[in-house]
């Protein structure tokens, strides 16, 4: 549809309301996942380059916080109309860095839009109070005021959403923002700062640097100065970074590592669960925190459901992005290939049995053909660990006691899908699954009016409903005597 059109890509980062290259002229590379082909680069910025940033949204800090409220959100929504005026050539550039499908990509902008409609509510900023306690109704005062300068490190799994979902409650609640994004997807990224730039959002409130991770991660952790995290990635990186920001005491929102149990209770409506689980585990070729990892069948109904659910893989298409009708499109990398073939491999090894797929599209690329494997058991290490690739392990199970009693060892707690008629089943299933959201009957949970997050070893704090902007907003009480 769009492969080899010129789009423009930013290919500077922006700091104060400057688009400005690397000191050394240093650059990092980014390149098209799905063809191999060099998109464009991004500057490698020096530890200078990051303080001084750090330095210019602290300024901005002491002017942002004082502009009024319905101004914030007016900015927000400015910036909201624009992104979704420009979606077509948001999505394009998301498509050619990530590689998802172009369909998939305009679902993300509008979605990564929404947050910031969200959060352009004024009413989600009244949250102080009166206590009636003190000698008169106006003594005791409880405010919201907002954290100070704040830092975001993002995945390229949604280049956009991710960025969004963090920018968007820090501006709303007074905060400024620092973005990293990830470098195999800095371009969307940099195309929403743009867009925020022409909204009118001051200097210095919303900045977006590029170069290399650890490096700009020690800037962010160890300065003083900024006084929140927000990091969505892995969990290996997410503990790294929540010991590095542990000695200036900084708030944190950690979104994490997933391992999302979906599982098909006896009495599922067998096609609706079928459904489901294609929206859950191959969305963004089953590289979204959320994804169904391991689906658990009911004796009962295991074979049946594997048939149908094998059926409707074999109809998903691979291809670029950019290519019509294509619902599967490449994985980020190379890495990623291999980590989905070991995978693979170490469950073959154990008993599983491939029902359709289990091999690379074409040998020299990233895609990976919709996988579905029988006979899954919890000694795997696909059933353990974050697929973050098509592939569905099918876990065949007869007793949900002890259903539960394994998925309460997995470390994971972000996400759980569950197709069941039984009230007192959902009930039981609502209350013993060790996760932030669950899915019933149902494989999509995302939306910016509800708290996205996780327990456990996915992460900590809440994007998105009203819980989102609490994370970007300190409690002060104040006694007012005569
Ligand atoms: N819980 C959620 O909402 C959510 C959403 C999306 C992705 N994820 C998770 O993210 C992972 C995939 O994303 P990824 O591969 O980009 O994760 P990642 O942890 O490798 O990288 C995430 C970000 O951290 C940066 N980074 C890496 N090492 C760093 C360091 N030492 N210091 C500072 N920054 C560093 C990267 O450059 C990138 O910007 C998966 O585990 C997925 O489950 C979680
Ligand atoms: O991968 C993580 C995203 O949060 C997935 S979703 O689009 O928000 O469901």
């Amino acid at each position: 549809m769009f492969e080899g059109e010129v789009i423009a890509l930013r290919e500077q980062a922006f700091v104060n309301g400057e688009w400005i290259t690397a000191s050394d002229d240093s650059v990092q590379s980014v390149l098209n996942p799905a063809t191999g082909a060099y998109l464009g680069s991004v500057p490698q910025l020096s530890v200078r380059q990051v303080d001084g940033c750090i330095r210019a949204a602290e300024t901005a800090f002491y002017q942002w916080r004082e502009v009024p409220v319905r101004e914030r959100c007016r900015l927000l929504t400015a910036w909201y109309e624009l992104i979704m005026a420009e979606r077509e050539r948001l999505a394009r550039i998301l498509t050619l860095e990530q590689g998802k499908p172009f369909a998939e990509a305009l679902g993300e902008i509008t979605y990564a839009a929404s947050y910031i409609q969200w959060f352009s509510q004024p009413t989600l900023l009244d949250t102080g109070a009166t206590l009636p306690y003190g000698e008169t109704p106006l003594s005791m005062l409880v405010l919201s005021e907002p954290v100070g300068v704040c830092a975001a490190i993002t995945p390229w799994n949604f280049p956009a959403a991710m960025i969004t979902r963090k920018v968007a409650p820090a501006l709303a609640a007074g905060c400024t923002m620092i973005v990293k994004p990830a470098p195999d997807t800095p371009f969307t990224a940099l195309a929403l700062a743009e867009l925020a730039q022409q909204a009118g959002i001051p200097v210095g409130v919303l900045n977006v640097i590029t170069g290399d991770a650890q490096v700009i991660g020690q800037r962010l952790t160890s300065s003083p100065t900024v006084r929140k995290l927000s990091f969505t990635g892995s969990t290996a990186v997410g503990s790294t970074l929540m010991a590095n920001c542990a000695p200036t005491l900084k708030r944190l929102s950690l979104e994490l590592g997933g391992n999302a149990p979906f599982i098909v209770c006896d009495d599922a409506d067998i096609d609706a669960a079928v459904e489901g689980a294609i929206a859950a585990k191959f969305r963004n070729a089953g590289q979204t925190c959320v994804c169904a990892n391991a689906i658990y069948v009911d004796d009962s109904i295991y074979d049946v459901f594997a048939a149908r659910l094998v059926a409707r893989v074999q109809q998903l298409k691979l291809g670029r992005g950019d290519e019509a009708d294509v619902v599967i499109g490449p994985l980020i990398n190379r890495a990623a290939v291999h980590k989905v073939e070991r995978l693979l491999a170490d469950a073959v090894s154990k008993g599983a049995r491939v029902l359709c797929g289990g091999q690379r599209w074409r040998e020299d690329a990233n895609w990976f053909v919709p996988t579905v494997i029988a006979n899954a058991n919890f000694e795997m290490a696909c059933v353990k660990e974050e697929i973050f690739g098509p592939v569905a392990p099918l876990v065949r199970f007869t007793d949900e006691t002890y259903l539960l009693q394994q998925l309460r060892q997995q470390h994971a707690g972000l996400a759980a899908y569950v197709y069941s008629q039984d009230l007192k089943q959902i009930q039981r299933f609502a209350r013993d699954l060790e996760v932030g959201m669950v899915g019933f009957n149902t494989g999509l949970i995302s939306d910016a009016a509800v708290p996205f997050g996780g327990v456990k070893a996915s992460g900590m704090g809440r994007e998105g409903g009203r819980q989102g902007i609490e994370e970007y907003l300190e409690t002060k009480y104040i006694k007012l005597s005569n």
